[in-house]
Order: C-alpha cells, then structure tokens, then sequence
C-alpha cells in the first residue's frame, strides 16, 4: 500500500511516515514548495505525479490563535485546499482521508461529543476546519474524516513539548483546569489512519465505512490534567518537571476561544473500522520517554 501523504514536518505527517514502515506500507510526503495548499492550481498535478492507493491529508493552518486575525489564509488552506486535495482524489479514483478537530464544537455538551451532534466553532481555526470538512464530503464521495483532538508527539509544535520546555525554566505552571478533552498521540493517530487505509482499499464498495468519524486517544483530561501526567512521568524517568497551579480560562486570556468540553466519543469508529486507540496515559509515556531520551542525547553530543 502506497499512501500520498500531504503535509511534509508536520506530527502527523511524520508519524505516518515513521510508521508506515513498521506496518509494510509505504508513505510518500509530499507538501511545499511542491504542494501549497494555498495555491489550488498545483495541487491536483502534484498529487497525480506523486501517485498512490489512498491520499491522506495530514497539511493544515494549525495556530489556533493567529488564526484569529489571519481568517483567509486559514480558510485558504483548511477550507479551499481540503476540498481540492479532496476532489483530485475523486479523479484519481482513490479514497481520501482527512483529518479535522474537536475545535468544531461550542463545548456546551455535558457528555462526548458524538459525529451527529450540532456543529459551532467558537473560533476562525474550528470554522476553518468545518469548511474543510464540507468541502471534503461535496468533492469525494469516496472519503473518512477523522476528527481528533489534542494531538501531541516527538515532533514539531505541541503542548507535550512545550509543557518539558517550561519544566527546565519554572517552578510552577499555571494551566486550565476548566477545558476537558482527549489527549492523542499523533503515532496512534498514524497506526489508526493506515488501519482504516486498508479498510477502505480491501472493501471499496462498503459504505458503512466512509463518511465522518471521531478518531481520537481513549479516556479524558483536563489540560491541567495532562500536564500533571506529563510532569509525573518526566520526573520518574529523571527528566524535568514542576507543579501545575490549575487555573480558569479567564486566568489566561488568549485570542481564539477554546471549547470547555472537546471530548470525543469513537464508539462509530470502533463499530465500522475495529480501530481504537489506546488509553492516552500510555501512549504519553512512550512519547516522554521518546523526547527525554533524544534531549540526553543532544546534550551527550
Ligand atoms: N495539532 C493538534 O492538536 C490537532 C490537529 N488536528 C488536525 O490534524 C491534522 C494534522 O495536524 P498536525 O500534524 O498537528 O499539524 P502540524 O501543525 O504539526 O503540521 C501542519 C502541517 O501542515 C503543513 N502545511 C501548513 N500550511 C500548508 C500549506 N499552505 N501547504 C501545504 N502544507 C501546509 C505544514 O507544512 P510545513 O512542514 O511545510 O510547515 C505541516 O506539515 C490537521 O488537519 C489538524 O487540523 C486536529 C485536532 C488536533
Ligand atoms: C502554554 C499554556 C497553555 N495553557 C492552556 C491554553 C489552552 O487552553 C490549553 C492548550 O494550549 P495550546 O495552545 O497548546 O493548545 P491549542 O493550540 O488550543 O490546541 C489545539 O490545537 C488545535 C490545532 C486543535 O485542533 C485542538 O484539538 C487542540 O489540540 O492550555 C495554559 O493554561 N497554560 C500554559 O502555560
Ligand atoms: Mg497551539
């Protein structure tokens, strides 16, 4: 199996191509110059001349808050550009699959969120990602999206790292105690993209397995939360660590409004696709360990 990943440094991206390998597949990357989602025009030609069995598009507009004053752009690249990405698959016969965010929600829901609850972003970002959804369903009829959540890895920009950072400068770390969410590990987000690859290559006429599904880590988490659980393993494994201060969300303003409820229920990704990732808890701890383990390494050389 040959996926056509878009998207080249990104967590996904990456994952994908590092666990592509351990499961016999193949990922080709293919992102800027070559592919800018911003530019429409190239996109078809450039997915064409990669060529493969199912396109996964890993590429976004993903700073949340700058996405507040940069709304074209976002919706450029998440609205415009997914649905292109999403219609040269269509031509080229071959399923696509793409992802998008729990951001989608308002968080006013007192239970996880489930594919067919009511939609309203509260911020450019979500809204962003919500037009890329639509154009996905208008331009393939032969497509997944994957919603998911609080995606954290050994690479690029996440809260996992930023948490390990501020951990070497402070004490104490002030962090909301009042948004719940799903922490998930782009790695397992990787396993779970090229299981349901296979899924929509094997059975190419089953409809039970197209369409919109929630895809992210199991069980839930404050990011206070979350970041305790980062500390606790850093410190076990001898890395840096500091106490987490819980705080509101009006103790630290930002741009973009954040849901207070992002989590998600995956029962429907279960039920079509037999895939479920595991408890977050365990996956953080092989990233921690993972990115402990590299920073002593930087610091040996
Ligand atoms: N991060 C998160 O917490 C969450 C992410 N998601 C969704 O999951 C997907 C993957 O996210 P993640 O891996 O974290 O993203 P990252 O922010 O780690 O990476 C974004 C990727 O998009 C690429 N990209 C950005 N702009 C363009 C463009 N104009 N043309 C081509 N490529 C572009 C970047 O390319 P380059 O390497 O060149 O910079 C990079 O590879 C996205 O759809 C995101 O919306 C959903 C929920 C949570
Ligand atoms: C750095 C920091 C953040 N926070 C809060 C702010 C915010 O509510 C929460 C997380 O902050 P971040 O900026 O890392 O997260 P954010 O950029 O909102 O993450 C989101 O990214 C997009 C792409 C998604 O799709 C979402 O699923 C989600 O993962 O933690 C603190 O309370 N204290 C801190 O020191
Ligand atoms: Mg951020």
């Amino acid at each position: 199996m040959r996926i056509i990943v878009v998207g080249k440094e990104g967590q996904v991206a990456r994952s994908l191509a590092e666990r592509a390998r351990a499961h016999g597949a193949q990922a080709v990357l293919v992102g800027r110059p070559k592919l800018d989602l911003a530019d429409p025009s190239g996109i078809e030609d450039a997915l064409i001349d990669t060529g493969g069995d199912v396109i996964v598009n890993a590429a976004a507009y993903t700073a949340v808050d700058q996405a507040e004053s940069d709304r074209e752009l976002a919706e450029a690249i998440n609205g415009i550009g997914a649905g292109v990405v999403a219609g040269a698959a269509a031509s080229m016969n071959v399923p696509v699959i793409h992802l998008s965010t729990d951001y989608v929600f308002d968080g006013t829901a007192d239970r996880p969120y489930r594919e067919d609850d009511p939609v309203s972003p509260l911020g450019v970002y979500g809204a962003s990602k919500l037009l890329g959804e639509e154009a996905v369903a208008a331009e393939a009829e032969n497509h997944v999206i994957l919603r998911t959540a609080w995606v954290y890895s050994p690479f690029g920009k996440n809260f996992v790292k930023t948490m390990l950072r501020l951990a070497g400068e402070r004490e104490e770390v002030g962090i909301v105690a009042d948004q719940q969410g799903s922490p998930t590990s782009a790695l397992d987000i990787a396993d779970g993209i090229i299981a349901v690859s296979r899924n929509l290559i094997e059975r190419p006429e089953d409809r039970s397995l197209r369409g919109l599904f929630h895809m992210a880590g199991t069980g839930f988490a404050t990011w206070a939360e979350f970041a305790a659980e980062i500390f606790a393993v850093s410190s076990r494994l001898g890395g840096p660590s500091a106490k987490v201060r819980p705080i509101a969300t009006s103790d630290f303003p930002t741009p973009a409004k954040r849901p207070a409820n992002s989590r998600l229920d995956c029962t429907k990704l279960k039920e079509a696709h037999g895939v479920v990732l595991p408890p977050w808890r365990s996956s953080l701890e092989v990233c921690v360990k993972r990115l402990i383990g590299e920073a002593r390494k930087e610091v040996a050389r």
